[in-house]
């Protein structure tokens, strides 16, 4: 649906719609299409209470946060502004957000304005994430309360194949208590491979390869319910792009 939509949009999408310039989905204006309201209507502001993340310290991992926008959206919609400094002094809640494209990373530094709390920083998810651990260790946590993988899943897929995906599922589910999961429907990756060749480039890696395929969102649930200790606990229901938003639970 990322690229059907976008298509309907054609004169202003072209740069965001095209997987040789953004062969990541590293797009540099990927909020004007897809804002952070679309997601953000789907989820309660009681998001972390619900969860019973009640702790002094809730840690939020945001994996692919491109520049921005939606983490910084979405804590301020989970994380009232204090009432008093006692308040903001008894409970913290932090981001961290991540990208490989170092670029929009830096462009998600200069938009933030809340330095103590949200943070971003390089990072692929596929290589070595010890500066994850590094971040639990400095805030005294074992792991994650709260995971972000926002239309992430379909890139890391075509880039590094189906063991590329189910690694991802699997490290993520190993550090996070919660993970909420938006995962990109098949036709998302046929767009994505035929703007490609169209472009002239030769295919994503894997795409032609890929065992897993069909419906996408039902094997990552399959895999992290079965091979991660998750399950599946509640469904926000479906984007504007007709993705599902699922929230995941350690068992
Ligand atoms: C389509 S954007 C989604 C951005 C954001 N999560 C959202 O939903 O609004 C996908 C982002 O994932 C990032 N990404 C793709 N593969 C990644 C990887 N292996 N490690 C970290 N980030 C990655 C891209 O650079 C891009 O910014």
């Amino acid at each position: 649906m990322e690229w059907v939509s976008m298509a309907e949009h054609s004169d202003v999408v072209d740069e965001i719609n095209d997987p040789g310039a953004a062969p990541y989905g590293n797009f540099i204006n990927y909020y004007t299409f897809n804002p952070p309201e679309n997601r953000l209507s789907l989820i309660p502001p009681s998001l972390l209470e619900d969860l019973g993340c009640r702790d002094e310290t809730t840690l939020i991992l945001d994996v692919g946060c491109n520049s921005g926008e939606l983490s910084v959206a979405f804590y301020k919609h989970l994380v009232p502004e204090p009432a008093s400094e006692e308040e903001s002094d008894r409970r913290s809640v932090h981001l961290l957000g991540f990208d490989l494209d170092e670029t929009l990373v830096q462009r998600a530094q200069v938009i933030n304005r809340l330095h103590s709390r949200i943070t971003f920083i390089p990072l692929d998810i596929t290589e070595d994430t010890d500066q994850l651990r590094d971040y639990l260790s400095l805030h005294g946590c074992s792991h994650f309360h709260l995971c972000l993988c926002l239309a992430v899943t379909m890139w890391v897929h075509l880039n590094h194949g189906d063991s590329g995906l189910l690694q991802l599922l699997s490290r993520l589910a190993s550090m996070s208590q919660h993970l909420l999961l938006e995962a990109q429907p098949w036709k998302c990756y046929r767009s994505a491979a035929r703007r490609l060749r169209k472009l002239g480039r030769s295919d994503f890696d894997h795409f032609k390869t890929l065992k897993i395929r069909g419906d996408v969102t039902e094997h990552a649930r399959e895999h992290l319910e079965r091979h991660c200790g998750m399950e599946l606990i509640q469904s926000f229901g479906s984007t504007a792009w007709d993705r599902k938003l699922l929230l995941f639970r350690k068992r």
